[in-house]
């Protein structure tokens, strides 16, 4: 990568501007404050920021949120947007983890419910969910199966008896991402994608135990049907080996032929296709197998936990009431409309760590949140827990609809798990009222709450910026992580 140095302007008390120098086409906006700009001490997400401006077609503005560190050729809390005509894809704009993202269930169990049955809860969890690097689940999915899921997504999960219709109202797309093509998907892709479909991932995926701490937004808390002492899961997860292995096989397809994209670009990890060209369009519907395939995989994450907290509460799913609130991806690539300057522009919206933050009345929300806008889930750490926030038309007007996606790392896994060095973490995090138990030896300690920003820092940028509005903030009870 070559080295620039970045200018940062301050906007106003939440934005940052890098001015067009340069290749640049257009300038670069971080959203962010002076306590966590110092925070990220050398972090090279802003010169991300820069090189993002270099590519083609790119409109308005290369963007970040305060959740940004660096990431693979874009931040991570990167936003860009690419006209479909003149623009292009990266798979570096979305992420290895093509659709990570959460989803909360709600329940009617208020907290003096599970108050006594946390350590069992956990346990019972723990056992139920397969979690771990390359970690296998229960299926093995025949070469048709997999395409099911892959073209179909939540909805080929429901039709096997996890959930039900009601579970696709309420998530992103309806859990489906249209033109996925299968044959677009390498063998090593598919092969990958055969035993992993239910299963947690490793690390940074989590599945967690929540309670409603206070409501900011009454009128939206009730909406979303959130009031306090509430007890609700949220599960973090993406698209496994298979999401992956289809970034790695594209990313090796565009560092091929950058040259003949004919444009000189600062970091070889900006790798990228015209969106009009075979492999931009190859990408595209491999990159919806994926996104699909993650969608299917939380969908059977939740069914799940629904029978987990029936069988170890001995409870029914009527007094349970466990209801998908919603469920957001924060690694993708999108074909949506947003107005630029006065006209409705198509464009590629790139949100890598980054999460769809729609205003009340956009007809891609369920009608049950059309009056009140998009619930936007956003996690912080094992020890803290994790806000909902709603989508505003400020994010609609100002960042093609996007916030930021969770509290972000300062620290890499390398760097935490020195610092966490002869700590008893899971002693410290029962100390804070957290049980958590992990599949990875070193999990807990690459993931110690120190290694990320303070969510309340981060949420209350956006909030102030106005790119999502707090609705409630929720306190970790118990945690299975990777
Ligand atoms: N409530 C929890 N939040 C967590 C945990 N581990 C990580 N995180 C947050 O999630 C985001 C996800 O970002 P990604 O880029 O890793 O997908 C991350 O930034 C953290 O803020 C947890 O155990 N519980
Ligand atoms: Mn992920
Ligand atoms: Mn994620």
């Amino acid at each position: 990568m070559s080295k620039i140095s970045v200018t940062l302007n301050k906007l106003d008390a939440c934005r940052w501007t890098i001015p067009k120098t340069g290749g640049m086409r257009v300038p670069g906006v971080i959203y962010t404050s002076e306590a966590l700009l110092r925070e990220m001490g050398g972090d090279e997400s802003p010169q991300q920021v820069m090189n993002v401006a270099y590519l083609p077609g790119i409109v308005k503005y290369s963007l970040a949120m305060p959740d940004m560190h660096w990431g693979y050729g874009f931040p991570i809390g990167g936003v860009a947007a690419f006209d479909v005509k003149s623009g292009v894809i990266s798979p570096g704009g979305v992420g290895y983890d093509i659709n990570c993202g959460c989803r909360m269930i709600t329940s009617k169990l208020n907290f003096e419910d599970i108050r006594d049955r946390v350590k069992d809860l956990v346990v019972a969890l723990f056992h139920n969910i397969p979690s771990g690097v390359g970690s296998t689940g229960v299926l093995k999915l025949s070469p048709k199966e997999e395409r099911q899921v892959l073209t179909q997504g939540s909805r080929w999960a429901v039709s096997q008896g996890y959930g039900s219709e009601e579970d696709i109202e309420t998530t992103e797309d309806h859990g489906a991402m249209a033109g996925a093509d299968p044959d677009k998907v390498s063998p090593r892709a598919i092969e990958r994608g055969r035993d992993q479909l239910g299963t947690l991932g490793s690390g940074n995926h989590f599945l967690e135990v929540e309670v409603v701490e206070e409501i900011f937004d009454p009128e939206v808390a009730a909406a979303f049907g959130l009031s306090v002492g509430q007890v609700a899961v949220l599960i973090h997860s993406g698209s496994r080996g298979l999401g992956y292995q289809i970034c790695d096989d594209y990313l090796a397809r565009m560092v091929k032929k950058m040259n003949e994209l004919g444009v000189p670009l600062p970091d070889r990890q900006l790798a990228c296709s015209w969106l009009e060209s075979q492999a931009g369009k190859d990408y595209l519907a491999a990159m919806a197998c994926a996104a699909n395939y993650a969608w299917a995989n939380r969908q059977m994450l939740m069914h799940w936990t629904r029978e987990t907290f029936e069988k170890t509460l001995r409870k029914s799913p009527r007094e349970l009431g466990m209801k998908l609130l919603y469920d957001v991806c924060h690694n993708i690539a999108k074909l949506e409309t947003f107005p630029v300057d006065g006209k409705m522009m198509e464009l590629c919206v790139h949100r890598k760590g980054a999460t769809r933050s729609f205003p009340p009345g956009h007809p891609a929300l369920p009608v049950c949140y059309r009056k009140v806008g998009q619930p936007v889930l956003i996690p912080g750490d094992m020890g803290t827990g994790s806000y909902v926030m709603v989508g505003t038309e400020k994010a609609y007007q100002e960042t093609f609809g996007s916030t930021c996606h969770g509290a972000g790392r300062v620290m890499s896994r390398a760097q935490a798990t020195r610092v966490s060095s002869g700590r008893q973490v899971a002693r410290e995090m029962a100390e804070r009222g957290v049980l958590v138990m992990a599949s990875g030896k070193g999990t807990l300690k690459e993931e110690i709450p120190e290694a990320y920003k303070k969510l309340d820092d981060v949420v209350d940028v956006v909030h102030r910026a106005g790119l999502s509005r707090k609705v409630a903030r929720l306190k970790s009870v118990c945690c299975i992580k990777g």
